[in-house]
């Protein structure tokens, strides 16, 4: 069992950032710990208030962490302001965990800003860097390079001009496209494309938070990235096809034992 840190922001209603990390850490067999970012007020129609976690805070959370527990792999998700993003890059400059997953998560679904804008700038510098993979979705990759990406060849592109910005490797997420759900990584050296077919429903709020904290969960006991990934997207991909009709909007995904059938899953919904 491997110990796995979500640093994100907590959404009540329990689809998308810590909440939806906590239970693929528990899906996939790992003891899951989190620091909380920000306290947002959503559900499955959209965010209806947030509150940014003092500074200090954050760094009393990392540090209560690292001082006492090992720290097998850490998953950055929502990080709200240039504050907590300088404190996080500092507090994990220092501890040094071996793993370090960022989700430069910006905008929800339903089109609430998780991120100041004027933070951007921020997280490219600073998060960015130390990242193991950082795992954009097309809007995200569109804000931290100032352009439109429309096609997979410009996914492609996106993902070698953001590698060039000092992560270790990228993957650009194609959950915005239409088509299959086409996923392109590259680590400096290659670009990996992978795909799945899409899948039509309409419950999958916390896709990306699934797929990065997945990852972080493969990447903690496995050291091919690219397997890592493969795993994690067929982890999500599973987990939206189960996706459940809670609330009166977009519902959140199943996080299934990977030991139960979803077919079991299916029958008890
Ligand atoms: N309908 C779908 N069917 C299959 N796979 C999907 C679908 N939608 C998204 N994915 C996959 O889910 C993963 C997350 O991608 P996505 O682009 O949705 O992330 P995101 O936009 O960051 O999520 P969120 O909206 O929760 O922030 C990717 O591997 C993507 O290919
Ligand atoms: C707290 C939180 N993190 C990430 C997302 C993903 O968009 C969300 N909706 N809420």
């Amino acid at each position: 069992m491997k110990h796995l840190l979500t640093i994100a922001g907590s959404d009540c209603s329990g689809g998308a950032g810590i909440q939806a990390d906590l239970k693929t850490f528990s899906a996939l067999g790992n003891y899951g710990m989190s620091v909380i970012t920000a306290i947002t007020a959503q559900n499955t129609l959209g965010v209806d208030a947030v509150v940014e976690i003092d500074k200090a805070m954050v760094k009393a959370q990392i540090d209560a962490i690292f001082k006492d527990i090992t720290v097998d792999a850490v998953k950055v998700g929502m990080v709200s302001n240039s504050e907590i993003i300088q404190q996080i890059t500092s507090s994990l400059l220092e501890w040094k965990p071996p793993v370090i997953v960022i989700d430069p998560v910006m905008v929800s679904k339903s089109g609430h800003h998780l991120l100041q804008p004027e933070a951007k700038n921020a997280l490219i510098k600073n998060l960015l860097p130390i990242a193991t993979i950082v795992t954009p979705n097309i809007p995200e990759a569109e804000v931290i390079l100032d352009r439109k990406i429309t096609t997979i060849e410009a996914m492609e592109r996106a993902a070698m001009d953001i590698y060039r910005l000092g992560p270790k490797s990228v993957l650009v997420k194609g959950g915005h496209l239409s088509g299959d759900a086409v996923d392109v990584f590259f680590d400096g050296v290659v670009i990996t494309k992978l795909s799945s077919p899409r899948i039509q429903k309409k419950n999958t709020h916390g896709t990306g938070c699934t797929l990065s904290s997945a990852i972080a969960s493969y990447l903690a006991s496995e050291e091919d990235i690219i397997l890592a990934i493969s795993k994690a997207k067929e982890y999500v991909t599973k987990a939206i096809d189960c996706g459940l009709e809670i609330g009166k909007g977009v519902g959140p995904l199943h996080h299934f034992h990977p030991f139960v059938s979803i077919q079991d899953k299916n029958s008890k919904a």
